[in-house]
């Protein structure tokens, strides 16, 4: 995979357009900063390019979608469902087997979560069911990453970690953040977006918060 080129992107709500058209390409090994006032459409094209991608992508998406009545250890591994054959995920379900659970307590541990293996995610506070998401996306060990707001529920220095092992884990990313000082330090690229359209494309070494902070 030498990237993508996403073309004609566009999205509409109740007849009104909300993105594009737009085309942009993504070349293997960047990791671009989608930044944006609230509303501008980043949530919107996250989605049209995970459809695009066809399963290509891990996704966090901003709601996390995550089963609330199976423990962490189900949520992590729904990631690989589709990588096994249907008796595998069934066995899975009652017992899991030895190397996924070693596998999910490693990343767990990674995440600073590890005793939360056995827990429903439903009794988990915003923080921990975001860092399952994203324990998730992980653990699907596709090449590329989209993900809508990832760490707007961790605080500092947890933030700043996750960020760093989730450039190091994908080889490919594109990841909104609200926190532009955050998109500065671990994207290559920053995307502006406003009302649908890109209005910033440049590499993030060129950039300053004050470029940026044009967009809001
Ligand atoms: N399901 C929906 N139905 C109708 N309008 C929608 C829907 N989802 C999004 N929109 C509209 O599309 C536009 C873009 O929304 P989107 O969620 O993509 O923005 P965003 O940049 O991700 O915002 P935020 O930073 O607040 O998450 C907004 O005007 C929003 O009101």
């Amino acid at each position: 995979m030498s990237g993508y080129d996403f073309n004609g992107l566009t999205a509409s709500f109740d007849g009104e357009r909300v993105i594009g058209p737009l085309s942009f390409s993504v070349q293997k090994g960047e990791h671009v900063g989608l930044v944006g006032k609230s509303g501008a459409g980043k949530s919107t094209l996250i989605r049209l390019l995970y459809d695009r991608l066809d399963g290509e992508a891990s996704l966090i998406p901003q709601n996390l979608g995550l089963v609330n009545a199976l423990p962490v250890f189900h949520n992590v591994f729904m990631g690989q469902l589709d990588q096994h054959p249907s008796w595998y995920n069934t066995v899975t379900l009652v017992r899991p087997f030895r190397r996924d659970k070693d596998a999910v307590r490693t990343l767990l541990r990674e995440l600073g979560i590890p005793e939360k293996l056995w827990v429903p995610t439903a009794a988990l506070s915003g923080g921990q069911r975001q860092r399952v998401a994203i324990a998730r996306a992980i653990y699907r060990q596709a090449p590329t990453l989209l993900a809508d707001e990832p760490i707007s529920a961790l605080d500092g220095p947890m933030a700043w970690q996750v960020m760093a092992m989730l450039t190091q884990q994908f080889a490919t990313s594109i990841v909104a953040l609200h926190d532009v000082e955050m998109a500065l330090a671990h994207c290559s690229r920053i995307i502006g977006i406003q009302d649908g359209q890109i209005a910033l494309d440049a590499p993030a070494s060129q950039l300053t918060t004050a470029d940026i902070s044009e967009l809001y």
